[in-house]
């Protein structure tokens, strides 16, 4: 039995396990041996969005007989065509490989959802998994094509709204598609899988040896290991400490995305991100760059948004081996912090330092920088521990050294980060992300902050938030000293 799993620029072959039956790595060398295969497994990715298939992997997958299992991206590839015209007045169409009757068009998800899945080879019944795309509104454009599985989810397009069923996957013939990340992972959906290809109790060891022994390989070849060679050889740890980083911004639109994928880029050492809310379509490209899979604790809750809390958070970085902990914000710092709905009210709960983020496109470096001291300011009253700030988008260094200078005799510490040449759509999140060029650009960052020891002990401090009392203190300090 041999079950391939695709890894060409812009696929996530480790996001998830896939059920541990991918025993063969198919590439750009090695695309003529999808034939020989029983299966074929195509994972998310961006592979729409980085025009991932040429024309001879294309051809392959076609002319394959044997099972193609599309998840996500890999999904979206398989169908007729797919707007990735988010935020644009006019579709943007990218043709799929037209192997099932279905088109996408433009439908934010990032829930963790039950599905229903119709009978099929895989059975029937209720499962469990994530969504996290930004295409993710599949229409079924004909009859041949059946539907796979129905998702529940809460959230679309960001907001939250009833409970409601949406289609998330189809199937016609021996091709089968569903956006539900962790579909191969539910026990039912792979035993009935492997029965159906008429798998016995020892060949199915066989699979799960050589799943271990790719998954390796397929560790390797992270593009962060292909970007610092060296880092391959030294990743050992040097020490137990745990250190960690939450990025918070100034504004949404700052930059920390960028930054995250950044810092995880050259960090020597194992590397957890997580996303403070929902949005856990922020971290994969860092965790892209990094092969990591995609868990709950990748996403804190605030409020009704995102997946674990805080303490359930900290049980598992505290017991992971995780070296470093970069947990990035959700909009402003201060964004809905009269809701008790804010970036900084999760920092604070984990305790660990921040840094404050500030973008210099919309007030200019001068304006970034009063911005990011002012929150500077603020979250150290409010008791947080403030590493530094980074301005992002410097986009003139005579200007930004003047405020080193002044930032030093401070003792603030001041990092910048030069705007990226040429941010094409396919370097913007909330448009069209290609995280092969994303990471890549972001690897080029010149970004060397310190990133302190955290200490997790989850006694959080579960104080009531009263961000207007809060407030008022720091305005009394400065109007006091400006009489
Ligand atoms: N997780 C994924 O595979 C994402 C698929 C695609 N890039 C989208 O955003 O819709």
């Amino acid at each position: 039995m041999e079950i391939g799993i695709l890894d060409i620029i812009g696929s996530l072959p480790l996001f998830e396990d896939f059920g541990n039956l991918p025993t063969k790595i198919i590439d750009e060398k090695n695309y003529k041996e999808i034939k020989n295969l029983d299966a074929l497994i195509i994972p998310g990715g961006s592979l729409v969005e980085s025009k991932s298939l040429n024309d001879d992997i294309k051809k392959e997958i076609i002319n394959f007989d044997g099972y193609i299992i599309g998840i996500c991206s890999g999904f979206q590839i398989l169908s007729k065509k797919i707007d990735i015209g988010r935020k644009s007045s006019v579709p943007i169409f990218r043709e799929g490989l037209n192997l099932l009757d279905v088109e996408f068009y433009p439908l934010v998800c990032t829930d963790r959802v039950e599905f229903k899945l119709k009978k099929s080879i895989f059975g029937e019944g209720i499962g469990r998994g994530f969504h996290c795309h930004t295409y993710g509104d599949v229409r079924i454009v004909d009859k041949e094509t059946k539907i796979l599985t129905v998702s529940k989810v809460k959230k679309l397009n960001y907001k939250l709204g009833g409970e409601k069923e949406i289609i998330s996957g189809a199937f016609k013939g021996k091709v089968f598609g569903t956006m539900v990340h962790n579909f191969l992972d539910n026990e039912f959906v792979r035993e009935n899988f492997l029965n159906h290809l008429g798998v016995k109790k020892d060949e199915k060891e066989e699979i799960f040896e050589k799943n271990k022994i790719i998954k390796e390989e397929l560790k390797r070849r992270a593009l962060k290991y292909r970007l610092n060679p060296e880092l391959t050889k030294n990743e050992i740890k040097k020490d137990n400490k745990k250190r960690g980083i939450v990025l918070l911004a100034t504004s949404s639109n700052s930059g920390k995305t960028f930054l995250t994928t950044a810092l995880s880029a050259k960090l020597n050492g194992r590397v957890f991100v997580a996303k403070i809310g929902g949005d856990v379509r922020d971290i994969v490209p860092a965790l892209y760059l990094l092969r990591e899979k995609m868990t709950k604790y990748n996403s804190i809750k605030i409020g009704e948004r995102g997946w674990v809390d805080v303490s359930e958070f900290l049980d598992y970085v505290k017991n992971s081996n995780y070296d470093y902990i970069i947990v990035e914000g959700v909009m402003g710092a201060f964004t809905a912090a009269l809701k008790n709905l804010s970036s900084y009210q999760i920092a604070k709960k984990l305790g660990f330092p921040v840094y404050v983020v500030s973008p210099c496109n919309i007030s200019g470096i001068e304006g970034a920088f009063v911005e990011a001291v002012a929150y500077y300011s603020l979250l150290k009253d409010i008791g947080i521990k403030v590493e530094g700030i980074i301005l992002n988008k410097v986009y003139d260094w005579k200007i930004f050294d003047k405020l080193k200078s002044l930032a030093k005799k401070h003792n603030i510490k001041l990092y910048g980060v030069g705007k990226v040449a040429d941010e094409g759509r396919g370097l913007i999140p909330e448009v069209e992300i290609d995280y092969e060029s994303f990471c890549r650009n972001a690897f080029n960052v010149d970004l060397n902050i310190d990133i302190p020891e955290i200490e997790i002990n989850n006694n959080i401090n579960d104080e009531d938030y009263n961000f207007i009392e809060r407030l008022d203190s720091w305005i009394r300090n400065i109007m006091l000293k400006n009489k």
